[in-house]
C-alpha cells in the first residue's frame, strides 16, 4: 500500500491527513494547534507540524507529501535562509494603509483598481502580500533591507521539510503565487515591477530577491530532510488553503465551495482568468492549471466562537438558540466585521448589532442574527461571483463552522439555494494528500478518489434578511 500525507498549515492549526494514494482511504491523522495572533514566528508552525506529525504516526512509511496553507502569509527571509522577523498573516489589517497608497501609485478614482486586476487579477486590500511588503518597506526599512527571499506560509513549510537552508531551493505553486499581489496569473509571471515598487526598490534589486520557483501543478519540488529519515519523500508544489480544498472537493467548472473557517470564502472554479476591477473578487489561480476567484471575508467561524462565547455556551449551544428563533431574529442583525473586514474593504471597522428591541434582546435572537449576519456577508461575495458570469451549479459547504447545524439549515434560506454539506473532514488536507498522489502518478489528471457523502440541505429562501443586511452593513463604528 503507497501511502500519501497532505498538510493544512491553517491560521489555527496544522492537520495531517495519511491516505491511501490509489484510492484515497484515510489511514490516520493528526493535528496540533497554532498560537493566537495575526502576527506569529514561523517557526510557531514547524513545531506544531512536527508535533502533527508525530500525532499522525510520523512520516517514515509515506511515499509523498503536499502541503496546503494558510495564503498571503509573509515569510521575510535573509540570505542565509533566517527569517527577519515575525510572519505577517492574511487576517493582519496593519498594511491597509499601504494598500490604498499601492492603489493610488497607479490612478486616482477607478484607475488604480483598474491597472491592478490587469496586472496582477486582484485589487490590493491589506491581506495580499504587496501590501506587507511596502508596509514593511516603511515602517522597519532595516528589516525590508535585509530581505533575500519572500516566501508564503505553505511554501517556507514545504522547504523546511525538505531540510534545505538555501534559499535557492523555495518552491510553490499558482494558487498560491496568485495571491502576493506581485505575479500575474493570466500570463503565469512574477511581476518584479510591482514587488520593487512595494519595496521602494530599483527593479534590478527587485530581481536579485529570490521568490519560489513556481512549479507546474503535478511537479516534484524536492524529496524530504534526509536528516530526520525522510529523504525518500516526494514533495509536491503544494498549494494555498483555498485551492487545496478544490482540489480535496474535486471541484470543475460550475462547483462552488463555501468555507467558513477562520475566514469565510466563496471559491468557484473558472476556465478562465477573473479580473473584478471592484475588488470584491480576488482573480487567484486554482492548484489544477484552472482559476479559483474568491471572495475572502476575514470573519468567518470565530463570528459564531465569539457568540457562543458571549452567550456562555458552546457550538451546539448556540446552533440550538439560533433554531430556537426566527429568520429573521426579529429584526436583530449582525453586522460582523469583528476583526475589520477585507470584503467589503473596511479593514478598521468593528462589528455591530443593529435592530435591538426589547423583543430580540434575547439569546435566540442574538445567537440567529449571528448566523445570518456571518452568511449575509458570504451571500453578497456569491452574488458578485455569479456577476463576474462565473458559473454557479452547486455549492458545498465546508470548514469548522459548516459542522453547526444551524449554519447548514439557514444557510439555503440566506443563500436562496440548495447547500450540499460533505461529511466534515479536512479537505484542505485532503486536496493535498490528492496533489501529492498525482505527483507520484505523473497522470495528466488528479487519481480519481472517492467523493465523501454529501447531505443536501433546502430551507424557504428568506430574501428581505438579505435585503435588511444591505441596508445595515455600513452601519459600524470604526476601531478606536
Ligand atoms: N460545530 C461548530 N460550529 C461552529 N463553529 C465550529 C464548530 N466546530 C468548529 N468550529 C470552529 O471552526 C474553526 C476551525 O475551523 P477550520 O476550518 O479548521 O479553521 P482554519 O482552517 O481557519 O484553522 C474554529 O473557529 C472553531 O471554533
Ligand atoms: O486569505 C485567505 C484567502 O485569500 C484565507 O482563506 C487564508 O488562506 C486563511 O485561511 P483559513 O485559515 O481561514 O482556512
Amino acid at each position: 500500500m503507497t501511502l500519501v500525507a497532505g498538510i493544512d498549515s491553517s491560521t489555527q492549526s496544522c492537520k495531517i491527513v495519511i491516505r491511501e494514494a490509489e484510492t484515497g482511504a484515510l489511514v490516520r491523522s493528526g493535528s496540533a494547534k497554532h498560537p493566537e495572533g495575526t502576527e506569529v514566528n514561523p517557526q510557531a508552525w514547524w513545531d506544531a507540524f512536527l508535533q502533527a506529525v508525530e500525532a499522525a504516526g510520523g512520516l517514515n512509511d509515506v511515499a509523498a507529501a503536499a502541503v496546503g496553507g494558510q495564503q498571503h502569509g509573509l515569510v521575510a527571509l535573509d540570505a542565509e535562509g533566517e527569517v527577519i522577523r515575525d510572519a505577517l498573516l492574511w487576517n493582519d489589517t496593519r498594511s491597509a494603509a499601504a494598500a490604498e497608497q499601492l492603489i493610488l501609485e497607479y490612478g486616482e478614482a477607478e484607475q488604480g483598481p483598474a491597472a491592478w486586476s490587469r496586472m496582477v487579477g486582484s485589487v490590493p486590500v491589506a491581506s495580499l502580500t504587496v501590501t506587507k511588503l511596502r508596509w514593511l518597506a516603511d515602517a522597519e526599512p532595516q528589516n525590508a533591507r535585509r530581505i533575500a527571499a519572500v516566501a508564503l506560509p505553505h511554501d517556507w513549510l514545504t522547504w523546511k521539510i525538505s531540510g534545505s537552508t538555501d534559499i535557492r531551493d523555495l518552491a510553490t505553486d499558482r494558487s498560491e503565487v496568485s495571491g502576493t499581489g506581485y505575479f500575474d496569473p493570466a500570463l503565469g509571471q512574477y511581476r518584479y515591477e510591482l514587488l520593487a515598487q512595494a519595496l521602494r526598490i530599483s527593479q534590478d534589486q527587485a530581481e536579485r530577491i529570490v521568490l519560489p520557483e513556481v512549479a507546474e501543478p503535478s511537479e516534484q519540488v524536492g524529496t524530504g530532510d534526509a536528516s530526520r529519515g525522510w529523504g525518500e519523500l516526494v514533495l509536491g508544489p503544494g498549494a494555498g488553503d483555498n485551492a487545496a480544498a478544490s482540489l480535496g472537493l474535486g471541484m470543475s467548472t460550475g462547483d462552488v465551495s463555501i468555507s467558513i473557517g477562520t475566514s469565510g470564502v466563496v471559491a468557484a472554479v473558472s476556465p478562465k482568468p477573473i479580473q473584478d476591477p471592484t475588488g470584491v473578487i480576488a482573480g487567484f489561480s486554482s492548484a489544477t492549471g484552472e482559476y479559483l476567484p474568491l471572495a475572502v471575508t476575514l470573519n468567518g467561524s470565530r463570528v459564531l466562537d465569539g457568540a457562543a462565547r458571549m452567550l456562555g455556551t458552546d457550538h451546539a449551544g448556540l446552533a440550538e438558540l439560533a433554531l430556537a428563533s426566527e429568520p429573521g431574529a426579529n429584526g436583530l442583525g449582525l453586522v460582523p466585521y469583528l476583526e475589520g473586514e477585507r470584503t467589503p474593504n473596511f479593514p478598521h471597522a468593528t462589528g455591530s448589532f443593529v435592530g435591538l428591541s426589547l423583543t430580540s434582546m434575547n439569546p435566540q435572537d442574538v445567537a440567529r442574527a449571528s448566523v445570518e449576519g456571518l452568511l449575509c456577508g458570504l451571500a453578497d461575495g456569491l452574488e458578485a461571483m455569479t456577476a463576474l458570469g462565473v458559473p454557479v451549479n452547486s455549492i458545498q459547504l465546508i470548514g469548522g463552522a459548516a459542522k453547526s447545524p444551524a449554519v447548514q439549515q439557514i444557510a439555503p434560506a440566506i443563500f436562496e439555494r440548495e447547500i450540499l454539506v460533505p461529511e466534515p473532514g479536512e479537505y484542505v488536507a485532503d486536496g493535498a494528500a490528492r496533489q501529492a498522489a498525482w505527483v507520484l502518478t505523473g497522470t495528466p489528471t488528479p487519481p480519481d478518489w472517492t467523493a465523501s457523502l454529501v447531505q443536501t440541505f433546502t430551507a424557504e429562501p428568506a430574501r428581505f434578511i438579505r435585503e435588511r443586511y444591505a441596508e445595515r452593513r455600513h452601519l459600524f463604528a470604526e476601531r478606536s
